[in-house]
């Protein structure tokens, strides 16, 4: 502190000076000049005036942005109406879809033939999308039917978008289940599970939100 006033002290012969030299501008024009300038910048409404019209502009856009907001929840509250609605729509459209496919949907998938099995003498094949027949011998062969078949050149793709719908359904919050059944090797885990493409059915799965 002593210091800093020591310096002060110190430079005030130079202060003093420099206040001298600019005492030679304040001549009665720069005075004029410089009360006009305060005269053009001093308000010509009386201060409580312009306080007066300052809050009407305030409270003129507070009401604006009022009726603004009150639009934009009427707006809101319209479309979540619309928006419940549609929905509604949409689980009763899938579930009357589901009820006329049936609640019980059984399907059966070949999977191709391995080398072994092309060398066998029993052989299963498709004559439609519902039967399946097996040859058990030479001459005879049992016929199996189903609410789809998926022949051995069926896709991932193509049994995702036959449970589609039913995956729909579960992730609007109805109870649904499908399950795998078949002997070992006969392709559970592929279809189920296996990931080959775009529309393979795990990721097609998570894709439903
Ligand atoms: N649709 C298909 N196209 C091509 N290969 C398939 C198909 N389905 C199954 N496979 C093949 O057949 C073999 C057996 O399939 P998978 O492992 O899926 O059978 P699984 O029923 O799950 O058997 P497990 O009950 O023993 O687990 C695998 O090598 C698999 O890659």
């Amino acid at each position: 502190m002593e210091g800093q006033s020591g310096k002060t002290m110190q430079s005030l012969p130079d202060t003093l000076s420099s206040l001298k030299g600019f005492n030679k501008y304040l001549t009665p024009s720069w005075i004029e000049s410089v009360s006009h300038i305060l005269k053009e910048l001093t308000p010509t409404k009386p201060q409580k005036v312009m306080e007066e019209e300052a809050q009407n502009v305030f409270e003129c856009d507070d009401t604006e942005l009022d009726i603004k907001v009150a639009k934009i929840q009427d707006e809101m509250v319209s479309l979540g109406a619309q928006l419940k609605q549609k929905t509604l729509q949409k689980r009763e459209s899938l579930n009357n879809y589901l009820d006329l496919k049936g609640s019980i949907r059984v399907f059966c998938r070949m999977r191709p033939f391995n080398h072994e099995e092309s060398y066998s003498s029993r052989t299963m094949f498709t004559l439609d999308e519902s039967n399946v027949f097996l040859k058990v011998a030479e001459t005879k062969t049992k016929q199996y039917k189903f609410d789809k078949v998926f022949d051995p050149c069926s896709t991932q793709g193509d049994v995702f978008s036959e449970v589609e719908p039913v995956i729909k359904s579960a992730i609007d919050g109805y109870n649904v289940c499908i399950f795998a059944y078949g002997q070992t090797g006969s392709g559970k885990t592929y279809t189920m599970v296996r990931c080959t493409s775009s529309t393979t059915f795990p990721p097609s799965f998570r894709k439903q939100k």
